[in-house]
């Protein structure tokens, strides 16, 4: 898909300089002219600009401003965003300055400079498309990160404006990512962000129990079910009835049990084990795994109607080490809330824990770097938390190799959030082309 021209409207009464200007942006924007208010305004109206040039001198008064400054405002009024560029033909700057205080985003004297023109032209449009970005992301509830989320890479705003976006919906959402980096935090934001906050949000470990008793922790059991049913017990996914049912580690779930899920996901109806009452649940799966759903699949070991089910969204969660710049910001959050949680006076981290907390390849996450904030919390001797106190001393500097990867793994990313996930846009904010984009989204497993 290659990405529309951006629309540029000219206003311009004097036909010489309209088809000079027409001619030197053809190359990059649709252009549309008009040579009096009336038609400016018809056209603004019909086809939104997202730039105008125009020429402040318009008839019936050449000489003037007023007519000028009333497109101006009549513009604007249109469309707030609209970036005008205005120019003035006499020598008086006060037209110039009443317009900015309008509205108009810059001006130029004449006779045009196209080269100078081009520079105010590139720079409006820039600031246009931040602005046509932040409104989006506003809408989205973009307003900053979620609550109970720290972090503020790309990555994570990206994963952030994901989460708002599909947490009102009903969909079912797969959460993807290695262990500590935050499933169930995001689980929960999505629960508390959805309109079921106010019921239940009912957490399984699929992973930690055992297979025989999987069932009934899921669907509940009647009295007598099987030895050592001592009474009726309401199963997780009832319990969960009216809100948010958490499968985590949904790849350990064994076959038997898959297919009595997707029964369930299919039927919304569960029967507890050893009854025959079929019982209505109305419940949203969030599921997480950190496991290769993919190959678990191709091995037999997952089912894939199951996965279709499950996976209505999917979102991937970075690693700890893909969004090195977030370490900071985890660390001393952890910090703050342990050295008041156990009443230590801890502040921050010396000048060589901080190179270790960018330098560490945090395999174990997010949970790592709270675990390891939390022994330094208890170990520190002074005011500040040392890379021994963390155990990270010799923390290996990362390869350069390394560095690289991360420094591609963040423009990518960054790129993409920044161009709404449109590959093209996104290509060309890293100045490379569309196939390079792919390879590096495929190297780096970028969910796109
Ligand atoms: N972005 C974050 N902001 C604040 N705390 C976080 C963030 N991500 C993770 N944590 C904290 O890190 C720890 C691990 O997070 P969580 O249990 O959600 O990870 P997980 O991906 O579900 O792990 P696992 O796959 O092992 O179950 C938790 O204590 C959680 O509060």
């Amino acid at each position: 898909m290659t990405e529309p021209l951006p629309r540029l409207l000219i206003v311009e009464d004097d036909l010489g300089v309209q088809s000079q200007l027409k001619w030197s942006f053809s190359d990059e924007w649709l252009i549309d002219v008009a040579a009096d208010r009336a038609k400016a305004l018809e056209i603004a109206a019909r086809t939104p600009p997202t730039i105008v040039i125009l020429d402040l001198g318009l008839p019936p008064e050449p000489n003037g401003a007023g007519e000028g400054l009333a497109t101006l405002e009549g513009l604007i009024s249109l469309n707030p965003l609209t970036k005008v560029i205005v120019s003035s033909g006499n020598e008086d700057h006060r037209h110039a300055l009443s317009a900015i205080r309008l509205g108009a985003y810059d001006f130029y004297p004449k006779p045009v400079d196209i080269e100078h023109l081009r520079l105010i032209t590139a720079r409006a449009a820039h600031l246009r498309r931040l602005e046509e970005e932040n409104r989006q992301l506003a809408r989205a509830g973009h307003a900053g990160p979620l609550a109970n989320v720290i972090g503020e890479s790309a990555a994570i705003q990206a994963v952030c404006q994901m989460v708002r976006r599909v947490a009102s919906t009903t969909v079912n959402v797969l959460l993807l990512g290695e262990s500590g980096t935050g499933k169930e935090v995001f689980a929960h934001s999505l629960h508390q962000l959805s309109g079921r906050a106010g019921q239940p949000f009912v957490a399984i470990n699929c992973a930690a129990i055992p297979e025989n008793l999987l069932e009934s922790e899921l669907f509940g059991h009647e009295k007598g079910a099987f030895t050592g049913a001592l009474r009726q017990t309401t199963g997780k996914i009832q319990q969960a009835n009216g809100g948010t049912l958490f499968l985590d580690e949904i790849g350990d779930m064994p076959p038997p049990l898959q297919a009595k899920l997707l029964r369930f996901l299919q039927s919304r109806v569960i029967e507890r084990v050893g009854g025959r009452q079929s019982l209505e649940v109305d419940v949203r799966i969030v599921s997480a795994t950190n496991r290769d759903l993919g190959a678990l699949i191709e091995k037999g070991e997952f089912r894939e109607d199951l996965y279709y089910r499950l996976d209505e969204v999917k979102i991937a969660l970075p690693p700890l080490r893909d969004r090195i710049e977030d370490a900071p910001l985890l660390a001393q959050y952890f910090l703050d809330s342990f050295a008041a949680s156990m009443g230590r006076k801890v502040t921050g981290f010396s000048s060589d824990a901080q190179v270790a907390l960018s330098a560490h390849p945090w395999p174990g996450n997010v949970r790592e770097l709270e675990n390891r904030v939390k022994r330094a919390v208890v170990l520190a001797e002074g005011r500040l938390v040392t890379a021994k106190d963390m155990d990270l001393v010799g923390g290996a500097m990362p390869t350069l190799r390394e560095s690289r990867r991360r420094a591609d793994y963040q423009a990518v990313t960054t790129a993409l959030l920044l161009a709404g996930n449109n590959l093209s846009l996104a290509a060309k904010y890293l100045g490379i082309s569309r196939p390079t984009l792919y390879d590096l989204i495929e190297t780096h497993n970028i969910h796109v």
